[in-house]
Parts: structure tokens; sequence; C-alpha cells
């Protein structure tokens, strides 16, 4: 029988998920989710276990709106606490920045660094297949003061587009959908906007602009666009207050609003929430988020994308899931209760979180290191095989990468944290770079001593490298088979 291609198994999915919502729609007047696949739907398979009510049960309400994980009172507190911009001053206490150091190193003993655990993951991941699943501000952009300027580097790009290629990846955004694919810029992604609530598989045709999509809050629609543009009205005197659209969500930012605004733009957001009692307010770094009282959230849209991609109840399977944000939390604690795959927590600052893993520094180039090793460890470039070879410098004349022989004594490790250092000086070959990096990576026996300080200088000076071998790179595919052959060759 024909094996079903990943896209394949999205649409089936979503026939199935169209399905769900049938289940949960008890009230009847949903419009059902937007499904461009024509087919029509037939008979319901629960693909994915949900309650028959799909809204929340709550536990604790105000007439109107819901406060969902902050009590009215606190809210303040909450406010301060959602963004840990100094760790020298977190929850308000002061800490010398050895406290804070040493706050952190305690902290990292529950969640230990992605970085320096990388090899024993990979190890537990061996043989296995991983899935990726990035949430975007905070961890693929640094958090920024104005959200219309969250860019991604390039260079975390090409790390995202590579590692893509091997190993099935999704980015989970509280963005809509349409504005973090535009940062992201990579079609050959799948992209969960709204917190999960706007799922979109790969496009390879171009001319299919929207590809599939599953909307479990479609009909909330009109509402969000309502208290959309009722927050913009009433915020509009808070100075540095900025209310975005995400589609089927509403951000209020407050970070560049004084914070002795911040009691009053927390009472906006609380009055306009009590004329909706269907919808609920969560917080995230410096934002008050207003969404569907839905269950669903990041948790769902990984368990959704994993079942759309055939890889739920798979012994083999090892989904990933970087995050920054509390929102990321479902999705860590969906991994954590269902027993699978890891999370790693985005943070300067310790804090609770069913993540397992942490990464202190948000800057890209820990992120581009870790997936470049998911590419390497999967297979994708290199692998264990190429682990004895030296050295890769460009010929700056000509887009001719060169491989010394095993008789060079330069063993050099780029399994250090500074390897985007070797990145600088091979700029004019941008998107070769990352390939070779990524290279470089694999073919380091990660015991030597680092690299990063020492590639300049052989860049610099070619004649220090002694015998070396040609290798024609092609950006387009994978250099490995023909460093390979060429490998053999010798
Ligand atoms: O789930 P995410 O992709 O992390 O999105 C969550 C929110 O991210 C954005 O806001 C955050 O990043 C901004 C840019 O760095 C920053 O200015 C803001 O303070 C952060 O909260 C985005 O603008 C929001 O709409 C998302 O909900």
């Amino acid at each position: 029988m024909k094996s079903m291609t990943p896209m394949g198994r999205l649409v089936n999915h979503l026939k199935m998920a169209v399905a769900v919502e049938d289940v949960m729609d008890l009230k009847a007047s949903h419009s059902p989710p937007v499904l461009t696949d024509p087919t029509p739907i037939n008979k319901p398979r629960l693909g994915i276990h949900f309650s028959q009510d799909p809204f929340l049960t709550i536990p604790w309400k105000k007439p109107g709106g819901v406060l969902d994980d902050v009590r009215a009172s606190n809210w303040l507190d909450a406010m301060k606490s959602s963004s840990p911009r100094n760790i020298t001053k977190h929850y308000g206490v002061e800490f010398s920045s050895s406290d804070a150091d040493m706050a952190y190193r305690d902290w990292m003993l529950k969640y230990p660094s992605a970085l320096t655990s990388f090899e024993q993951i990979a190890n537990n991941a061996r043989g296995k297949r991983i899935a990726l699943f990035l949430d975007y501000d905070g961890t693929l952009s640094p958090i920024v003061d104005n959200p219309d300027h969250a860019f991604m580097s390039n260079a975390m790009r090409a790390a995202v587009r590579n590692v893509a290629k091997y190993i099935p990846t999704a980015i989970i955004s509280g963005r809509s959908r349409e504005k973090v694919r535009k940062f992201v810029g990579l079609k050959e992604l799948y992209y969960a906007g709204s917190h999960g609530m706007d799922i979109m598989g790969p496009v390879h045709n171009e001319e299919v602009k929207e590809g599939n999509l599953y909307q479990p809050a479609s009909e909330f629609l009109p509402m969000i666009n309502e208290v959309f543009v009722s927050l913009v009205e009433i915020t509009k005197n808070i100075q540095g207050a900025k209310v975005e659209n995400n589609k089927f969500c509403v951000s209020v930012h407050y970070r560049n609003v004084d914070e002795k605004s911040w009691t009053t733009i927390a009472q906006y957001v609380q009055d306009t929430l009590k004329q909706y009692s269907r919808l609920r307010l969560t917080h995230g770094r410096m934002v008050l988020e207003i969404r569907p009282v839905l269950k669903w959230d990041k948790g769902k849209a990984v368990e959704f994308l994993l079942e759309s991609l055939g890889l739920t109840n798979c012994d083999d399977v090892v989904p990933i899931y970087v995050g920054d944000d509390r929102t990321d939390e479902d999705a860590f604690k969906f991994l954590r209760e269902s027993g699978r795959g890891y999370g790693i927590l985005v943070t300067p600052a310790p804090k609770e979180s069913n993540a397992c893993y942490s990464l202190r520094d948000p800057s890209e180039k820990h992120h581009v290191i870790i997936w470049r090793g998911w590419v390497v460890k999967s297979g994708g470039v290199g692998g264990d095989m190429f682990f004895r070879v030296w050295i890769v410098v460009p010929d700056w004349s000509s887009q001719i990468m060169t491989v010394p022989s095993e008789s060079t004594d330069a063993r050099y490790s780029l399994l250090g944290s500074n390897d985007m250092d070797v990145m600088e000086p091979l700029c004019p070959y941008k998107t070769l770079a990352t390939e070779l990096s990524m290279v470089l990576m694999s073919l380091m026996p990660s015991s030597s001593p680092p690299a990063a300080s020492i590639v300049p200088d052989l860049l610099k000076d070619k004649a220090r490298i002694g015998n070396v071998n040609l290798v024609i790179f092609d950006s387009n595919s994978s250099p490995v088979p023909k460093m390979k052959s060429r490998i053999n060759d010798n």
C-alpha cells in the first residue's frame, strides 16, 4: 500500500478534526472550521480525544469575562513578573549578579541546559524520529520593544530551514498565523498561529495561497474583531499601549507603558472582558492576551500536529518543543504528561516550568547549534561516520570548499558554544556557510578543542592546513554525499 505523505495525513486529519468539531459543537451555532480541501466529510474518526464540551469549565467566575491564570487582585503582580528582563531584579527583589548566577545554577539542577545536555538528549533520541515545535517571540526572535520589529536573524532562519529539511518542524505562536509566517518566511514549515487556533501545513504549490487550515475558533472571529476595535479605542490615550489583532486572540501590550498606568490598562481589559463571557485572559511577556474560552492551546496544537503527521502513538517519536512564555507551558505540559519528548524553556531567570531542559541565553547561536545538531543526529548531514575528518575552509576565489585530509593536525571541535563565530568570516558565502558549518559540526570530534578562535586564522593562512581535498558544494543540496565520495577516493 502506498504510504501517505505528511500533507495527505494532514488533509485527512483536517477532515477528522472537522468531525471532532461536529462532536464538540453541541450548541449547533458553530460555523465549521475553515477547510479548503473540498472533499466531503464523512463519519467522525476521533484521532484526538477531546472532551465533548469544547469550552473550559471555569471554577472561578465573575459575571462576564473570565480571568484565567490570575485573579483580578493579582493582575498587577502578574503583570510585573511576566517578563524577566533583568534577572538581578526579579519579582521586585534585588539580587547581586552573583546571587542571581547562583540562583540560576541551583535552578539548573532541575532544568539542565539543553546545550550541555544535547548529547544526552540526542542519545535518548537515537534511532527515533524527532518532531520539532518552535515558539516564535523570545525563542526564535529576541524580545524587543516594538512587536512589529521582532525579526529573526538570517542565521536563525537558515538553521530552521536546514533542520526542517530533515525533521518535521512547526512554528507555534501567539501571533496571527499570517504575521508569524511572514516573519519566519519559510513556506516549508507547519504554522500554528493564535496560540494554536489557526493551523496550516506547508504550502508546496505556490498557487495555493492558504494551504489546508484548521481553525477551531472560527466562530469567535467577529467577537475578537469587536474586542480589538473597542480595546484600541479605550487604550488610545495610554501612552505606549499597543493592541495587536492576532486573528483569534487579541494582545494588549504594556511593555512601553509607564508602570503607573498598568492598573488603568488592566482595568480597561477587565471591563472589556466583563462584556464577553466567552472570552478569557492569559498573561504573556508584558502582554495581556484575550482569547476564546476554548479548550485549545499550544499543547492541543502540538497534539493535533503530531496526529496530522502520523506521529501519535509511536514509541519511536521524540517531540521537542522550545518556548519561553507562559503559554508555552501548555505544550511542555502535554509532552510531560504524555511521557514523550522534551520541553526546552528559554529563560534568563529561574522559573517553575513543565519543561525538562533550559536555555539561559535566548541568543540565536545556541539555538542554531542545537538545530544543526539535530540535523547531524538525524542522519541528515554527516552522522557519526564523518567524525574523523578535520576542517573545512572556503576557497575565496571560487565556490569550492577545501577539506584537509586526515594527515593534517587540524583537529578542532565545533561543538562548543562559539561556533557561530566561525560563520562570520564566511559571510560572502552566507547560504553555503550554514551548510558548511553543519558539516564542520558533524566532522569534528567532540572532545577536541574549540575551533572558533582558530578557524579565522586558518582562513587567513591556508598554508597551515596542509594536504587538502577539494569538495564542491551545491548550496541546494546536502554536501555530504559528494564529500563522502571524495573522501572514499583517497
Ligand atoms: O507565542 P509567541 O510567538 O511567543 O507570541 C507571544 C506574543 O509575542 C509577541 O509579544 C512578545 O514579543 C514582543 C516582541 O519581542 C514584545 O514586544 C512583547 O512584549 C512580548 O509579549 C506578540 O507581539 C504578541 O502578540 C504575542 O501574543
